[in-house]
């Protein structure tokens, strides 16, 4: 275990780690293994200060060398995919049990799959006097595109179809997103696939994000509602872009009146990009609703 240290001051360290008004409180040390496109998102100026404040260093982890000769850290917070990678957390974890992984493997491997990410959802059948949350009707396709119109058609999915990346790795190429107004068009897609049917929802959704005790619920516009008339003039499938990113911010929208009390979670991600916002030091994840009737 780290001994308590000032504030300040690292020993073995010469210069001031820097943190005002923090005296005789231990460190807590962040050690972070993202790749680079999510450290420029998420290790923003405004959280490392955040966390400076809160006494919380975020340091780098070095792939490229032993987990157990860096650190020593307090946590370690990753979101990197892979076997190799999931092994050295694993072996990580057993010769340190007192850090604290976020995530640990077997806590996520589920969301990494956009058929299991959803599965816990919908066993957990949540309903009250607000309304219900269910999951999309959807379809797994692993291979073979050709065979997509006839499994739709047994499958009793209707129109239109939202198609999902069946990985959900945080790889650009994991969130390209397709709209399908005909079966037949779905052949042009590259399984493994996830066919979800579209769900009306008023064009705006919630972005739910949970960190420990902390919630924090925002809205999000979303993809339009499609109508029977505009199905029934519509063929083809089209790519469309991450339209509820936090750009798309709808907090001062109105919901549709015409939608009431029955919520769809469309997907489950962990670690958030808005982590300045809550408490940094527990469980990550985000959840995805949509609000329809
Ligand atoms: N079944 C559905 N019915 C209606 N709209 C959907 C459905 N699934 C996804 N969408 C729309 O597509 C968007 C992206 O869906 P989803 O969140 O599953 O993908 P993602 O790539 O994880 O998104 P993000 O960009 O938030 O990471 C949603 O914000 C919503 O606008
Ligand atoms: O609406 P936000 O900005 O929270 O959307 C997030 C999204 O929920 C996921 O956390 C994405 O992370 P990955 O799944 O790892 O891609 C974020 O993508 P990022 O690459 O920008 O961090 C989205 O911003």
């Amino acid at each position: 275990m780290r001994e308590e240290m000032p504030y300040g001051t690292e020993e073995g360290e010469g210069e001031e780690v820097g943190f005002p008004n923090i005296t005789h409180k231990r460190l807590v040390v962040v050690g972070y293994a993202l790749t680079s496109k999510k450290t420029k998102s998420f290790l923003q100026p405004k959280l490392e200060g955040l966390a400076r404040n809160k006494g919380i260093l975020f340091v780098a982890i070095d792939l490229n060398r032993p987990l157990s000769d860096q650190g020593p850290f307090d946590i370690v917070l990753h979101k990197l995919s892979g076997k190799e990678w999931r092994q050295i957390l694993e072996d990580y974890r057993q010769t340190h049990p007192e850090v604290t992984v976020l995530d640990p493997p077997d806590a996520i491997q589920h969301l990494h799959n956009r058929q299991s990410m959803l599965q816990a959802v919908a066993d957990m059948n949540l309903s009250d006097s607000y309304g219900k949350v269910g999951v999309p009707r959807q379809l797994v396709v692993k291979r073979d595109a050709s065979s997509i119109p006839d499994a739709v058609a047994n499958s009793g999915l209707t129109l239109p179809i939202v198609a999902k990346p069946l990985v959900n790795d945080g790889s650009a190429k994991s969130h390209e997103l397709s709209l399908a107004f005909d079966r037949y068009s779905l052949q042009k897609l590259e399984p493994p696939l996830v066919l979800q049917e579209f769900v009306n929802h008023g064009g705006v959704l919630f972005k739910v994000y949970i960190v420990g005790e902390a919630i924090k619920v925002v809205r999000r516009f979303s993809l339009p509602d499609v109508s029977k008339r505009e199905l029934s003039k519509t063929a083809g499938v089209y790519r469309f872009p991450r339209v509820s990113c936090a750009a798309a911010s709808a907090d001062d929208a109105d919901l549709d009146p015409g939608i009431a009390g029955e919520f769809s979670c469309l997907g489950i991600g962990f670690l958030p990009l808005h982590l300045d916002k809550l408490c940094i030091v527990t469980v990550f994840s985000n959840i995805k609703l949509v609000f329809h009737c």
